[in-house]
């Protein structure tokens, strides 16, 4: 673990000092043909093989000076005191709709379990047969009427997106509200660590604990861009409801120090589920984007005064004269994924091309599989540094997705 306790994230591309990741375990185990949709993966991965990609994702951000924290470390290192885990197994089992005496059952078998144990099947879920072997039988029609294999506690194969669940800002965090019900408890689980976890003690927690910061209110990271210490984009998406904008805008002018708000409506269907599916900034002054989106995009900018007030909304007519105006730059660049080719556009796109991590002004980290995409970045001076997301790729995420920043430097 670390001791330095910085965290600070005031800008998409400063360079990247320690970041958050998960390294994909058991729950990926858990995929079949028939629950993969509602687990919202297109297919069934070779998990040893997404393990190694993984880890070579985490060697090549280490070897570039970036500290990895793992999330189920740290959900382990809470779940060390009962008092936090017992109300924290109260809301998971709450969440799985069982009969008392079935969550009481299992609730006293997961207090007595070693943390990194129970972390794991926190993540991995359990199936009836886990359970049963676990705490025999009891008089639960939930776990008479079930078979075997359902779960009692379902898997969390999403979670090695961490980019998702909550999302750091300046020196504070907003946890998500995830739209899929299939990912709704990894904000949970993030938001004990940020209130329990030693670590993040000097961490403000700016969204995510007030009685209104529930469903349908959702808002989940891979919509919402760090541009400046003073601006973020939040994309309404898919996943991120329009209504949570002003919401959340509104904290993060109280308590964070944002004065504008960029918020920009993209198609509302999973190719393009996050804002960070087809537009993340990749230098000072530079952005890929997905051609095949830009004309439906709309953008509005909200400015706020330091109390949290709205002061205006404004819709813009043009991105790159607003991306301008906001990041205080001469010109933007937008390099468009695919080349011009709208067919490599598409093929890149869907495989996470435009989906980089920037680890410093103009480096970025890319999936080597978009050779098109990534030779365009390299034809517009960008640093690319590849990894291999051949397995990781079909839960449709890539290096942005992957990894939650905790720190970077300011530019
Ligand atoms: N920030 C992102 N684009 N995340 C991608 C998440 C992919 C994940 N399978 C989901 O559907 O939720």
């Amino acid at each position: 673990m670390c001791t330095n306790r910085s965290f600070s994230v005031g800008s998409e591309v400063g360079k990247l000092r320690r970041v958050m990741l998960h390294h994909p375990g058991k729950e990926l185990e858990r995929l079949t043909i028939d629950n993969k949709d509602e687990l919202l993966f297109d297919d069934i991965l070779w998990v040893e093989e997404a393990q190694k990609e993984h880890d070579a994702f985490a060697d090549l951000l280490r070897d570039n000076g970036v500290e990895v924290v793992y999330f189920s470390n740290c959900l382990a290192h809470v779940l060390r005191e009962k008092e936090i885990r017992s109300p924290l197994l109260d809301e998971v089992l709450a969440l799985e709709a069982h009969d008392p005496l079935l969550a009481s059952g299992l609730k006293s078998v997961l207090m007595e379990m070693d943390p990194a144990s129970l972390a794991e099947v926190l993540i991995a879920g359990l199936t009836k047969k886990e359970a049963v072997s676990l705490l025999g039988s009891c008089r639960s029609l939930v776990l008479r009427s079930s078979g075997e294999y359902d779960f009692f506690i379902r898997p969390l194969p999403n979670l090695y997106f961490q980019r998702d669940p909550y999302m750091f800002v300046n020196q504070g965090v907003l946890v998500s509200v995830m739209h899929y019900p299939a990912r709704r408890r990894e904000p949970l689980y993030a938001k004990h660590i940020f209130q329990h976890h030693p670590y993040f003690e000097n961490v403000q927690i700016l969204f995510g604990e007030e009685p209104r910061d529930t469903y349908p209110y959702t808002i989940e990271g891979g919509d919402f861009h760090v541009f400046s210490p003073t601006c973020v984009a939040v994309g309404m998406s898919e996943r991120t409801a329009s209504g949570t904008v002003q919401l959340v805008g509104r904290r993060l002018a109280r308590d964070a120090g944002i004065r504008t708000v960029l918020a920009v409506d993209i198609p509302k269907h999973r190719a393009c589920m996050h804002l960070d599916t087809v537009f993340t900034m990749v230098d000072r002054d530079a952005f890929t984007i997905y051609p095949g989106v830009q004309k439906q995009m709309r953008i509005w900018e909200l400015n706020y005064d330091e109390s949290g007030d709205l002061l205006s909304v404004e819709e813009s007519s043009d991105l790159v004269d607003c991306l301008r105006k906001n990041l205080c730059i001469d010109r933007v660049r937008l390099i468009e994924t695919g080349g011009g080719d709208p067919i490599a556009a598409a093929r890149d796109q869907w495989n996470d091309g435009t989906n980089t991590l920037s680890i410093a002004p103009g480096v970025v980290v890319t999936y080597r599989r978009n050779v098109v995409s990534n030779g365009v970045l390299r034809e517009n001076g960008i640093k690319v540094f590849e990894i291999k997301g051949a397995e990781l790729g079909r839960g449709r995420g890539g290096p942005r997705c992957m990894s939650m920043p905790l720190w970077r430097e300011s530019l």
